[in-house]
């Protein structure tokens, strides 16, 4: 697509479209990717609201599928000249099997680069995660860490293995020839957690705050920094990163990218409540109001009720060993890679991002949406 390319429209294809990350991505390639001639959002689940960007200059087009399906995969990306992949199953609570996880997560992608590879589509920008680093079982903290970092990744969870693992092959695919003859060009993009419109965890939240009359409390020391990063900026960073990966493929082409913007750090705990403050919950406690023995009981005694009631219910929690230890383990980061590599910039202050996420979380928050 290189020396045509000022009047080129080119087609893009988003798996996992119409989730949390992947409507920004849409929205933002809308908004601020002029060379897109066709967007294609795939999904197992559509939204409602990819009807209203039908009536837009760019054609739209939504296709519901299964990226464990290679066929559904293949058929979506055939003419394609860009893939965002950012589908995948998210749990870490318990809800889906290890083999379902598996199969989303890895397989999955695994459909995606083949139909790549069958398509002679050359550009594949794949959303990655900061588990795919750490934290590790061992709860060892990674402190302003960069892509350089040395760190002990050890993964025992189904999800941080089924990243690692996509996320592998996805870079590995790096330079296979496609049809046609070209060589495909991929790179991953790792996210810590991210926040912002659409983020259903913070919306749970803000409902048991409501529940609690208005308090949550403090179970993890405020000491314990994470890296967070705004919805909007991680997709402006798939946004650029996908436009970039042409003219900086060999610069680009296989590397992996935290992604990061100007959020403060901050306790999984305090930076939420940058938001849920002035939503009128506060947070009671400057230290923890139960010991972390406790917590350990209780995460294992949520394993347990888990297990117990598999036959009759889906008890899936927000504590679990897993989730407690990454809540409770050092993971930020500090690097300026991506704005090297392809000029990334947030587009979202801090400010910004504070001030969209809390009119979000005032919005809907209470609501049933
Ligand atoms: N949320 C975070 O904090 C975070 C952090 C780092 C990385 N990530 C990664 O970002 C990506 C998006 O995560 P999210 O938080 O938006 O989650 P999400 O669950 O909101 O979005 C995932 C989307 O993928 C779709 N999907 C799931 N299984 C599918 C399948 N078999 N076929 C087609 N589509 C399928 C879902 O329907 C959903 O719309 C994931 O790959 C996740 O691993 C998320
Ligand atoms: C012990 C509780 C007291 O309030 C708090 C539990 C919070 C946990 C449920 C969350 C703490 C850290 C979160 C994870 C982190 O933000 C990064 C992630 C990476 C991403 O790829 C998927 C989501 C997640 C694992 C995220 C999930 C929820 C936490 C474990």
């Amino acid at each position: 697509m290189a020396d045509s390319a000022q009047a080129q429209k080119l087609v893009y294809l988003v798996t996992g479209g119409c989730g949390f990350l992947g409507e920004h991505v849409v929205r933002m390639l809308l908004q601020r990717e002029p060379r897109l001639g066709e967007l294609r959002v795939f999904d197992l689940h559509l939204g409602p609201w990819l009807e209203e960007l039908k009536t837009g200059p760019v054609r739209v087009t939504a296709i519901q599928g299964d990226v464990t399906q290679a066929h559904e995969v293949a058929a979506a990306v055939a003419g394609a000249h860009v893939v965002i992949h950012t589908a995948g199953l998210v749990d870490v609570f318990g809800r889906a099997s290890p083999k379902t996880i598996h199969e989303v997560n890895v397989q999955g992608t695994r459909n995606v680069i083949e139909a790549c590879v069958q398509n002679g589509t050359r550009f594949l920008v794949y959303t990655s995660s900061m588990e795919v680093v750490g934290p590790n079982t061992k709860g060892h903290p990674f402190y302003r860490g960069n892509e350089d970092t040395p760190y002990e990744a050890v993964h025992r969870h189904p999800y941080p293995c089924s990243k690692a693992l996509a996320e592998w092959l996805v870079l590995e695919a790096n330079g296979r020839k496609v049809c046609g003859g070209l060589p495909l060009v991929t790179c991953a993009l790792r996210p810590t957690g991210i926040y912002g419109e659409g983020h259903q965890i913070m919306r749970d939240f803000y409902r048991q705050g409501l529940r609690l009359g208005g308090r949550l409390f403090r179970a993890i020391p405020a000491s314990v920094e994470h890296g967070r990063v705004y919805v909007g900026n991680v997709a402006w960073m798939h946004v650029l990163a996908a436009r970039e990966l042409e003219q900086r493929a060999a610069l680009m082409g296989g590397q992996v990218y935290f992604c990061y913007d100007g959020s403060p750090y901050k306790s999984y705990e305090d930076f939420n409540m940058e938001f849920l403050g002035p939503c009128g919950l506060r947070l009671v406690g400057a230290r923890p109001l139960v010991p972390y023995w406790l917590l350990v009981f209780l995460a294992a005694l949520n394993v347990l009720l888990q297990w117990l009631l598999r036959p009759l219910l889906l008890y899936a929690p927000l504590l679990n060993p897993y989730t407690l230890a990454v809540a409770n383990t050092t993971f930020t980061v500090s690097t300026d890679k991506a704005q090297r590599h392809f000029g990334y910039e947030p587009l979202f202050s801090w400010e910004d991002s504070r001030t969209r996420t809390i009119l979000w979380v005032q919005a809907t928050g209470g609501s049933a949406q």
